[in-house]
């Protein structure tokens, strides 16, 4: 039985702003002040509607710590979680360990070239020794197909798109006790928008030398990583003279790269309730779900997990950020340092 979940869009067309401060304010510099459309901007007057995108596009992706002294005492409020790992499996005892991962940054590097960013045939192994172990889920701003493509097993649930294309593992694999497919895709109305806005960004930008658009599907990721910083204004302006004409779609932000989405109230925190609903794990205090990610659009499962004091969030990132999340693990190969250990632990707790 497929399970198709398409609420009233209506309904969700609220703006999710008061929720999501990292939304990008899209309209007029000095006008548009719909409830929808407001969002990070202090209007500035002309121009300083820009220039905090810009601004907010340098601080997207830090290469350095602010200071030793704010580096540490921000490890002591989120330690490793290799180093903490005792500390977890204690707090999850009794419990079932639910894994939800992000893609980029967390399972494969940061590199150059979207379409080149692999994960490694190690890490693929680690997975999928994970998955036999727990429910396991990716969580990825890509579209779901595209990250398939890269991670290529069949036992996990995909959620593609911030969450806004969900489907589980294939029939029989145990993940899915119930043995049912699963399919949540609750912003299909806006494919055709968000395929029009694509083609649009790839016209306007292509003027900029190293700009590349990405589609996504439910969503669109303008790319800014290669381009010389000088440029990122003239980006920014391509890019709102496009938006501006959509009142039904946001702007968020992940590393240097800007994310057109719908105005819905989805994302990746509403697709992990939503797969631990399906699970059977909703209103249960014997799950404990954990939630690894490096970028903000993680911050939205972050929240759901402290909100709900359940289980915990992992944040991968050399340097102090601001996050919801209680531990931090520095790049992907702690990541799988991490999971590998997981693994260790529930083959001994099974043969035991
Ligand atoms: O939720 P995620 O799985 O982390 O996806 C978020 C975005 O990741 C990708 O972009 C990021 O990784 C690229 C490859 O390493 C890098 O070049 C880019 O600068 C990063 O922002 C992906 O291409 C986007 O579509 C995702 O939205």
């Amino acid at each position: 039985m497929v399970r198709f979940i398409e609420e009233n869009i209506s309904k969700m067309l609220e703006t999710n702003i008061k929720s999501n401060p990292e939304v990008l304010y899209i309209g007029e510099d000095d006008g548009d002040k719909s409830p929808a459309r407001k969002g990070l901007q202090i209007n500035e007057g002309r121009g300083g509607l820009i220039r905090s995108w810009v601004d907010s596009m340098r601080a997207c992706s830090p290469t350095r710590p602010k200071s030793f002294n704010s580096q540490s005492s921000w490890i002591k409020e989120h330690p490793s979680a290799l180093n903490m790992f005792e500390e977890i499996l204690v707090e999850s005892q009794g419990k079932q360990i639910v894994m939800f991962l992000d893609y980029d940054g967390t399972l494969s590097p940061i590199v150059d070239d979207p379409d080149r960013a692999f994960m490694s045939k190690k890490m693929r192994n680690t997975v999928k020794k994970l998955a036999n172990g727990f429910p396991t889920a990716i969580v990825s701003g890509r579209c779901r197909e595209k990250v398939y493509s890269f991670v290529k097993l069949t036992e996990l649930y995909y959620a593609g798109s911030h969450g806004m294309d969900i489907t589980g593992p294939e029939k029989g694999s145990i993940c899915n006790k119930k043995n049912q497919s699963l399919l949540c895709q609750p912003a299909t109305e806006f494919l055709p928008v968000i395929n029009e806005v694509y083609e649009k960004l790839v016209e306007k930008t292509k003027s900029i030398p190293g700009a590349k658009v990405e589609n996504n599907k439910f969503c669109a990721s303008v790319h800014f990583r290669c381009v010389e910083e000088n440029k990122w204004s003239d980006l920014a302006h391509q890019v709102r003279s496009v938006l501006k004409n959509y009142p039904k779609l946001m702007l968020t932000q992940g590393r240097k790269v800007l994310e057109i989405r719908p105005i819905i109230k989805w994302d990746k925190g509403k697709a992990l309730e939503f797969l631990l609903e399906s699970l059977g794990y909703d209103n249960c205090t014997d799950v404990f779900p954990i939630y690894i990610g490096d970028d903000r659009t993680d911050e939205d499962a972050f929240k759901i997990l402290r909100g709900k004091n359940q289980g915990l969030g992992i944040l991968v990132s050399k340097y102090a950020k601001e996050t919801k999340a209680s531990y931090s693990l520095q790049e992907p190969d702690e990541v799988m340092d991490f999971l590998e250990r997981l693994v260790e632990w529930k083959q001994l707790r099974c043969g035991a």
